[in-house]
């Protein structure tokens, strides 16, 4: 095959939550790379002109057209084998039962290698060109995660967990061993030197973090300058956990924030609960939320206001979250982000539905946004 193509149909992407764009024209690709998108006029005219003598011309089915690639800004590689399954406990008794478990198998690295190659190979069977991953505590078995990645081309976001709380099933590290494997880890991503893979520093959720942990993963992000990744008010319990546990804490967002984690470099999870007031901090923080409906709705979390995120100005892009989400796809979470809005607005909340244009600017341009490298 050419290493030029130029693809003749119609094209869609969002130029905006408002904007949606779709027109009928041409895309050319000259090495894996996009070099010139335009109308279907401009597109004869060029052609008239030989622009295109050189490139492999495809045109496009009548039922079929081009869009950005989704964007998953979060999900989970390790909890795939689980996916569909175990949904029938809330949060922290799910993490404890099955979750936990299942993750502490990944300091076996080549079980880690084997699963994590499939499921890069399935986000990109699924249309999802950039992940924002999870991994595990190990930092062996998650940069093979970082590996999949950059055999089969696709641009990720890549965490080792990061937690020094104890639990049932022993999965955690002291706090000093965290924070050197936490820098190893950053490091031997950058060495990679790989343009399209990226280190996150990942602190689990407060939860599993103490402050002395958190802080020392914010200096890390902050030295790297790289993205920080957690979950936040995800679940009632939760919420109430986090508040007892650091007395002296107003909200869960001021335990983050207080730690230095809450920066434009950062994507939360889920944010279902928030006040106004976090969202303010949010908004003019620059942090990013990942709404996740399918994991929001399996785990009986809650219904997330996407609505109330935005109109207070917050980023916002969707997440599959598997396994607490049933599903790899973001075509899923377009249609749940939907229902779970319009569920809202069954419950009384005036114009909290988000409809498909605004679903796919959140799945493609908005998740974009949340994990773009600019610092
Ligand atoms: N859904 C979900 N929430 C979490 N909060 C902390 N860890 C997790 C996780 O693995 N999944
Ligand atoms: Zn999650």
């Amino acid at each position: 095959m050419s290493d030029k193509i130029v693809f003749i149909g119609v094209l869609a992407s969002s130029n905006s939550i408002q904007d949606l764009k779709a027109f009928r024209g041409y895309l050319c690709i000259e090495n894996g790379v996009i070099t010139g998108v335009g109308a279907n006029e401009t597109f004869e005219d060029l052609k008239g002109k030989g622009k295109f003598d050189d490139f492999q011309i495809q045109y496009l089915e009548p039922n079929q057209f081009l869009m950005p690639g989704f964007v998953d800004c979060h999900t989970h590689a390790p909890q795939f084998p689980n996916i569909g399954l175990g949904l029938d406990r809330p949060l922290l008794e799910w993490l404890d039962k099955y979750t936990f478990p299942l993750e502490s198998r990944y300091k076996d690295v080549e079980f880690a290698a084997k699963v994590y190659d499939r499921v890069v190979q399935r986000l990109l069977q699924n249309g999802t060109t950039t992940a924002c991953y999870f991994g595990t505590l190990h930092k062996e078995g998650s940069l093979e995660l970082a590996k999949s990645a950059i055999k089969h081309k696709q641009r990720a976001l890549v965490g080792k967990v990061s937690m020094n709380i104890k639990n049932d099933a022993g999965y955690y590290n002291a706090t000093r061993k965290e924070l050197n494997e936490t820098e190893e880890f950053v490091q031997c991503i950058l060495h990679y030197k790989n343009e399209l893979v990226q280190p996150v520093v990942t602190p689990r959720f407060a939860v599993s973090c103490d402050t002395e942990l958190m802080s020392g993963l914010s200096q890390i992000a902050r030295k790297y300058d790289c993205h920080i990744q957690s979950h936040i008010s995800e679940n009632r319990k939760e919420i109430e956990h986090v508040l007892k546990y650091f007395s002296g804490y107003q909200t869960y967002s001021e335990v983050y924030d207080r730690s230095g984690i809450l920066t434009k470099k950062c994507i939360m999870a889920h944010a279902v609960y928030l006040s106004e007031k976090e969202m303010e901090v949010f908004a003019r923080k620059g942090v990013s939320v990942a709404h996740c409906p399918a994991s929001n709705t399996r785990l009986r979390s809650g219904l997330c206001p996407v609505r109330k995120l935005l109109n207070n100005n917050v980023v916002v892009g969707l997440g599959t979250d598997v396994s607490g989400g049933d599903s790899a796809s973001i075509l899923d979470a377009v249609r749940r982000t939907m229902d779970v809005s319009t569920h809202l607005e069954f419950q009384g909340n005036p114009e909290h539905a988000i409809n498909w244009r605004e679903a796919f600017y959140l799945a493609t341009l908005g998740g974009s946004h949340s994990v773009e490298s600019g610092s």
